[in-house]
């Protein structure tokens, strides 16, 4: 509208630009016609029912003060475009950057339409100051440059002559401060607020760094957080998961060798991340039936891979879903242990776990793919305790859903049908899972014999040193069904309860009687230690992965 009332020496025929200029004169009215009946098309709310009839969405447009006011069609659809742009946009600052430097341009140019009008009014090329028409530039370019370096005080400005022309410079490099001071404050918040994930993610990872450096912690720990950090950033440009991953660090901090104190930094480090970053919490305000929807369409498809749960009742799934927290895994972390009282269950999410055991965790008995269940054994009990049946590793990155024990039996009291099935389908695992153990036990039951032979002159000692003391002794009657079970190939290896059963004294009484007659014997090292070991096996202390995984180191 400036423009067109402004510019009128474009109107003159064989003017300089003038087909340019009704290019754009006409582009724009076309913009204007099209705006008017993408408008007449746009639905909206009638008594809180979404109106799609086109000729009621016509007639509610026309109606409507916007329709009159379509002079300012331009300024109108210009702000609802960037509106819906942004919404649409899946880098939104940039949109918003964009509709900021054109806010900028529109100013320009509106003062450049008034400087024009004030050359117009003193004269066309009348003095130095004022835009000259015999001048090579044609009176648009010109008026916008002068506009241009005026608001932004770059550029050298030809000096005003009278009186109008100094108030006109001093409104408009006003003007241009205020301006500017606004733009660019903007720009500046919108750019900020696009890398406030990146700028927390680096603070916090400073900080981590920070506190781990001034408590000596060792070099390879540091690089195991780094590497968390970067690949915690690569894969989900959020800080979601630092939580847990807090949680885990401070349980390392308190097993290792630099104390509780660390642990309550760095937890306190996090907490303020935590409260704005964790995807739980994001949710959090949601309601109820959104969060589930949304959790459904991002996990369901992982869920319904999950053999253990096929088949269940929608229903069951969608409460299961709700609880699920995802967990990242760094190569060779240790999910659980065995032994460890189990109080969760896994959903293997993205990558590889082994279920591991043998000397050093050096045998690995299965590897866990995507969409697999572990974890449930203790959980639910199937193997006559709650205590973990392996130890369990991640193979690389491993992003894990973990079930509360709490959460799950919560879930599992208004279905206990599908509890039933759930319980009966992973016995069936873990029968299937006997039957595989027993298979590979055979090979390397073989193995531990050989291991074994070096120390024929401890055991002998051992068993002297006991039957001295009772002719039956508990322990050589071990011994003796020890070998006739190794000698019967289709055995499966008993679990530690059943070890227990076959000894006529108690598991402690044997491993103080091993205690005594070490000291008796010139054992060397290496023998004591192998002594202690079987002591620790004898009393029952290790237990079993499943009951019917090997754990060879014991055959
Ligand atoms: N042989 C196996 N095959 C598959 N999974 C196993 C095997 N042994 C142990 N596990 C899993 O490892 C888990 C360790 O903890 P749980 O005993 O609770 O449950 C166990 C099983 O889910």
């Amino acid at each position: 509208i400036p423009l067109r009332s402004t510019f009128t020496i474009y109107d003159l025929p064989g003017s300089v630009g003038r087909t340019t200029w009704l290019c754009l004169d006409y582009l724009s009215d076309v913009i204007y016609v099209l705006d008017i009946f993408i408008k007449m098309r746009v639905r909206f709310v009638n008594q809180g029912i979404l109106e799609k009839d086109p000729k009621a969405c016509r007639k509610h447009y026309i109606g409507k003060a916007d329709f009159k006011l379509d002079l300012a069609a331009l300024l109108q659809a210009f702000w609802e475009l960037f509106d819906m742009l942004d919404k649409m946009a899946k880098n939104g600052h940039v949109i918003r950057i964009v509709r900021t430097i054109l806010y900028m341009i529109f100013i320009i140019h509106v003062e450049a339409c008034i400087f024009y009008q004030v050359s117009k009014w003193e004269g066309l090329g009348s003095n130095t100051w004022v835009y000259d028409p015999e001048s090579n530039v044609t009176a648009y370019v010109y008026c916008f440059y002068f506009a241009t370096s005026l608001a932004t005080n770059i550029g050298d400005n030809p000096p005003p002559t009278n009186y109008i022309e100094y108030l006109f410079m001093t409104c408009y490099w006003l003007s241009g401060i205020f301006v500017f001071a606004l733009l660019i404050g903007q720009i500046g918040e919108i750019v900020q607020a696009a890398n406030a994930n990146k700028t927390n993610y680096r603070s916090t990872m400073d900080i981590t760094t920070w506190y781990m450096r001034s408590l000596n912690v060792p070099e390879y720990m540091l690089d195991k957080v780094r590497t968390w950090f970067d690949y915690n950033w690569e894969q989900q440009k959020t800080l979601g998961k630092l939580q847990k991953f807090a949680l885990r660090l401070c349980r390392t901090c308190y097993s290792g060798q630099w104390g509780n104190c660390a642990c309550s930094l760095i937890r306190k480090s996090y907490l303020s991340y935590l409260k704005s970053s964790d995807e739980n919490s994001l949710l959090e305000g949601l309601p109820r039936k959104l969060k589930t929807d949304l959790a459904i369409s991002v996990h369901f498809t992982i869920l319904s891979k999950v053999s253990l749960f096929q088949d269940c009742e929608r229903a069951l799934l969608s409460d299961l879903i709700l609880k699920l927290k995802p967990v990242l895994y760094l190569p060779g972390d240790y999910i659980c242990r065995k032994g460890e009282v189990g109080m969760e269950m896994y959903i293997i999410m993205n990558g590889q776990v082994e279920v591991v055991g043998g000397p050093n965790n050096s045998i690995v008995f299965v590897t866990l793919k995507e969409g697999s269940v572990f974890g449930e054994i203790s959980l639910m009990s199937l193997s006559g305790g709650n205590r973990r049946t392996a130890d369990v590793r991640s193979k690389g990155f491993a992003t894990l859903f973990t079930l509360s024990k709490a959460d799950f039996e919560e879930a599992m009291q208004d279905y206990p049908q599908a509890y039933a099935l759930l319980k009966k389908r992973a016995k069936k695992t873990l029968t299937k899972g006997k039957a595989t153990k027993t298979e590979k036990r055979i090979v390397q039951t073989e193995e531990v014999i050989k291991e074994r032979e070096p120390t024929p002159k401890l055991l002998k000692t051992v068993i002297q040193a006991v039957s001295k003391e009772k002719p039956k002794s508990c322990l050589s009657s071990f011994m003796r069904s020890k070998s006739k079970r190794q000698t019967d190939d289709t055995d499966v290896k008993p679990s530690s309860s059943t070890a227990n059963q076959k000894l006529s004294c108690s598991p402690q009484e044997v491993a103080e009687k091993l205690r005594a007659s070490q000291t008796s014997a010139t054992a060397k090292p290496a023998e004591s230690q192998q002594k202690a070991h079987q002591a620790k096996n004898l009393t029952g202390e290790e237990k079993q992965p499943l009951s019917g995984s090997i754990s060879p180191e014991k055959d």
